[in-house]
């Protein structure tokens, strides 16, 4: 049994940029932030990532999916190790394929071998049960966002922005107690982020990413690629939505014939126009827009979503939070939520028809896995 009131909760996160393994603790009963913790880091190595990207675009029962939940159980037993004194675990996995509106979602990793592996009670499998019910299963982290606007303490409205592999929007209005409140939030993926511009950069020049928007700031933007994604069906589309990493796959295809530069800077831009189309739909202007996830520490990026949406962009940072470490902690925080039997999704940010919970909670000192 999990005590009451506050718990000390690790939440550990592999995004879809495939870089590696965050992880972070937080005291909150699933409310409020009480305080932030300890938190760690785990960069993939490379034959470690070339199994998780082998794995992409696969449904469970594949050798490819099992040689990269292989990975991802071994380097969160890693990362979590020193997390042993939590309450609670929240593991989110790797998304290898997520298709809310046909064969669902796939998140790498079995949450009962961790919880075995730690000797931790462990929350996982967090997307699956909103899918089911008729949600995205995506994105999840705006009930998160919103204990963040309580604890930075915005009396106006404001957005969370993370510009990570996909780039997600929470519109939050801060003059309501509670998420589940119709009108609190309004939330969706807004486009691919930086997971093209990676893919870029592997293929044409052997490296990750583009490391502080450097070769983009050398290019130009290519009008008429940029014009044909901005005109795409995908923007029309009303919110809650999400997106699958390589949803935008045909981009690469797109930008094939331009240089280096001008194909990684039209890249650029499309990930900021994706939120500046989004911002479309938000119900009224935030009075900040703050980013989260790496794509914040792109300066090109950051400056084409200033110049494109009509308001100001900031790093979290400014607000006193961590940028790095929002997605762990707000698995931290969905964590306590399921074992406290509270909604994780709503209607306004997943579309699911009424606020659900979903996660399992596998505990290794009981017998059996609820
Ligand atoms: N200094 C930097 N300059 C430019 N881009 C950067 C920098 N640092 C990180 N990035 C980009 O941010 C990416 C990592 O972002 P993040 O960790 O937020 O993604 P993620 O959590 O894996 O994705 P998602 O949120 O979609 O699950 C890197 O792969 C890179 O593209
Ligand atoms: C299916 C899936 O894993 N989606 C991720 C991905 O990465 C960013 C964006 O697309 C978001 O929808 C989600 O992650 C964050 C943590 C979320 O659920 O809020």
């Amino acid at each position: 049994m999990l005590k009451r009131g506050p718990l000390r909760a690790a939440g550990a996160m592999s995004g879809t940029s495939l870089d590696g393994v965050d992880a972070a603790m937080l005291l909150t009963d699933g409310h409020r932030i009480m305080e932030f913790g300890e938190t760690a880091y785990r960069a993939y190595t490379e034959a470690e990532r070339a199994v998780l990207r082998a794995g992409l675009g696969h449904w469970p029962g594949t050798p490819e999916t099992e040689a990269a939940a292989e990975v991802v159980e071994m380097v969160h037993a890693e990362v979590l190790a020193g997390f042993a004194t939590a309450d609670l675990v929240g593991f989110h996995g790797q998304t290898l394929a997520h298709d809310p509106r046909g064969q669902g979602t796939h998140q790498a990793g079995c949450g009962r071998l961790l919880a075995e592996a730690l000797g931790v009670p462990v929350v996982w499998d967090f997307r699956s049960n909103d899918v089911r019910m008729g949600g995205e299963g995506a994105p999840l982290a705006p009930a998160y966002h919103f204990a963040l606007a309580k604890w930075i303490g915005v009396r106006a409205p404001v957005a969370f922005l993370n510009l990570g592999g996909v780039g997600n929007l929470t519109w939050i209005d801060p003059r309501h107690d509670r998420p589940e409140d119709p009108g609190a939030l309004l939330a969706f993926d807004t486009g691919p982020a930086n997971a093209p511009i990676n893919d870029l950069m592997q293929a044409r020049c052997g490296l990750g990413y583009d490391a502080d928007g450097a070769l983009a700031g050398q290019g130009t933007v290519n009008e008429p690629v940029l014009q044909r994604f901005a005109g795409h069906r995908w923007f029309t589309r009303m919110p809650p939505k999400s997106l699958d990493r390589d949803a935008f796959a045909d981009l690469q295809g797109q930008v094939a014939d331009l240089s280096d530069a001008d194909a990684c800077a039209t890249l650029t831009a499309v990930a900021a126009a994706a939120v500046a189309r989004g911002a479309e739909h938000i119900p009224t202007p935030p009075e900040r827009i703050l980013v989260t996830g790496g794509g914040r520490r792109n300066p090109v990026m950051m400056q084409m979503i200033a110049a494109m949406c009509d308001c100001p962009v900031a790093p979290v940072e400014d607000a006193g939070l961590d940028g790095d470490m929002l997605e762990a902690q707000a698995f931290a925080f969905l964590a306590v939520r399921v074992a406290r039997g509270l909604p994780t999704s709503f209607p306004a940010t997943t579309g699911v028809r009424a606020a659900i919970g979903g996660g399992q909670l596998s505990d290794p000192r009981r017998a059996q896995t609820a």
